[in-house]
C-alpha cells in the first residue's frame, strides 16, 4: 500500500485534486491518501504556511499530491505554501510535460527548483530591495545530472536555457551543466532566453529536454502551455531523493472557484506521473486522457461546456473502454489466493 499525503488547497484546489484522488482510484487500489491543511488559513492560526507537525507527517509519506493555493502580494510574513513543500522536502528538480494531444508531441522542461532567483535571500530597504540570484555548484551538477537523466530516458538532449552572456551566476551554471552533460554522455544544445521565447512559441516540439534555472523555468513552462491547449492541462512533479510532489502548473483560479468548471487534466496527469515515481502505472490514465481530449466534452477553458466531474468520468470510462482488465484486480485475485505476497509498506 502506498502512503500519499493530499494537500488540496484553495480556490479550485479541492475540486481538481478530488478529480485525480477519483481517478486513481479507478486505476488501482494500492494507494491511501492522507488529508492535511496548509495555506493562508494554518498561516492566520499558526504564523506558518503549513505546520512543522505536518511536514514531518508528510516526510514519511510516499509522495506528496498538491491542488492549488492563492499567495497574497500583501500579508506580512507569509511566505507561499509550495514554495515552503519544495525547500522544506528539498525538491530540487521541477519537471514539466507540455503535451500535444493531438499527435502525442510533448515539451518537456526541467527547471531548478531550489535556488536561483528563489534563493529566499531577498532584502528590502527604504531605497532599494534585492534578490539574489544564488547558484551553487552542487545545485547545478544535481539539476544537471537529473535533466540528462530524462534525457537518457527520452532519447533525446538537453537544451540549457540561459543567458551567460549577461549573468555571472549563468555563465557558472553554464560551465557545470556542460561539465555534467559530458560526464553523462549526454547532448547539450544552448539558448539565451530572450530569443529562445520566440522559438518556444513558433518551433516548440524540437528542443529535447529545455533546461534552465529556477525563475526562467517558471516562465518558459507557463509560456509553453499555450501548445497544449489550455494551461489547465499540465502537470507538474516536484522531486527529491526522499519524496516527490505532484501538482497541476496552474494556479487557485479564484474566478471560477466553486463553479464546478475547473479543468481536472493538469492535476489528474499529475496523478499519473505520481503513480510512475511510486512504481505503479500511470500510462493508463494518459492513455485515457489523450482518447478523451481527442472526442469529449472539455471544459471551457478548452472551448467546451463540460464541468469538472463530467470530464473526469468521461476520462474513467475511457479507462474502463481502453482496459477493461483492471491489472490491479488481478493482482489483488492472485494476492487473496496466496499466490504472491501483499507488500506492506
Ligand atoms: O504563487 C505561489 O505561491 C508560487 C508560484 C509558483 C512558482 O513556482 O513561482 C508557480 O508559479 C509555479 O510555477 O509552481
Ligand atoms: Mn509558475
Amino acid at each position: 500500500m502506498y502512503r500519499v499525503a493530499v494537500i488540496k488547497g484553495d480556490g479550485i484546489g479541492p475540486e481538481v485534486v478530488d478529480a485525480a484522488i477519483e481517478v486513481v482510484n479507478a486505476v488501482t487500489s494500492r494507494v491511501r491518501f492522507y488529508e492535511f491543511e496548509g495555506g493562508v488559513e494554518v498561516f492566520k492560526r499558526h504564523g506558518v504556511p503549513i505546520t512543522q507537525d505536518d511536514l514531518e507527517e508528510i516526510k514519511k509519506m510516499d509522495a506528496v499530491l498538491f491542488g492549488a493555493t492563492t499567495t497574497p502580494f500583501d500579508l506580512p510574513g507569509y511566505k507561499s505554501l509550495i514554495i515552503t513543500l519544495r525547500k522544506e522536502l528539498n525538491l530540487y528538480a521541477n519537471l514539466r510535460i507540455i503535451p500535444d494531444f493531438t499527435d502525442g508531441r510533448e515539451i518537456v522542461i526541467v527547471r531548478e527548483n531550489s535556488e536561483g532567483l528563489y534563493s529566499g535571500q531577498g532584502r528590502a530597504f527604504d531605497d532599494r530591495a534585492v534578490d539574489v540570484r544564488l547558484i551553487t555548484r552542487e545545485g547545478a551538477e544535481r539539476i544537471a545530472r537529473f535533466a540528462a537523466r530524462v534525457a537518457k530516458e527520452r532519447g533525446s538532449f538537453i537544451t540549457f536555457v540561459h543567458k551567460a552572456n549577461v549573468l555571472t551566476s549563468d555563465k557558472f551554471f553554464r560551465r557545470i551543466v556542460l561539465e555534467v552533460a559530458r560526464e553523462e554522455g549526454v547532448e547539450v544544445r544552448e539558448a539565451i532566453v530572450d530569443s529562445f521565447t520566440i522559438k518556444l512559441v513558433r518551433n516548440p516540439w524540437d528542443h529535447g529536454v529545455i533546461l534552465s534555472e529556477n525563475l526562467f523555468g517558471d516562465i518558459l513552462s507557463d509560456l509553453a502551455t499555450i501548445h497544449a491547449g489550455s494551461i489547465g492541462v499540465v502537470p507538474t512533479g516536484n522531486y527529491g531523493d526522499d519524496i516527490a510532489l505532484f501538482e497541476p502548473i496552474h494556479g487557485s483560479a479564484p474566478d471560477i472557484a466553486g463553479k464546478g468548471i475547473a479543468n481536472p487534466i493538469g492535476a489528474i496527469l499529475s496523478a499519473a506521473m505520481m503513480l510512475d515515481y511510486l512504481g505503479l502505472d500511470g500510462s493508463r490514465i494518459w492513455n485515457a486522457v489523450r482518447s478523451y481530449v481527442r472526442k469529449g466534452n472539455l471544459t471551457p477553458d478548452m472551448g467546451g461546456t463540460a464541468t469538472t466531474m463530467e470530464v473526469t468520468r468521461g476520462i474513467i470510462q475511457e479507462i474502463h473502454d481502453l482496459d477493461p482488465f483492471d491489472l490491479d484486480e488481478l493482482w489483488m485475485e492472485e494476492v487473496r489466493l496466496g499466490r504472491i505476497p501483499l507488500r506492506m509498506e
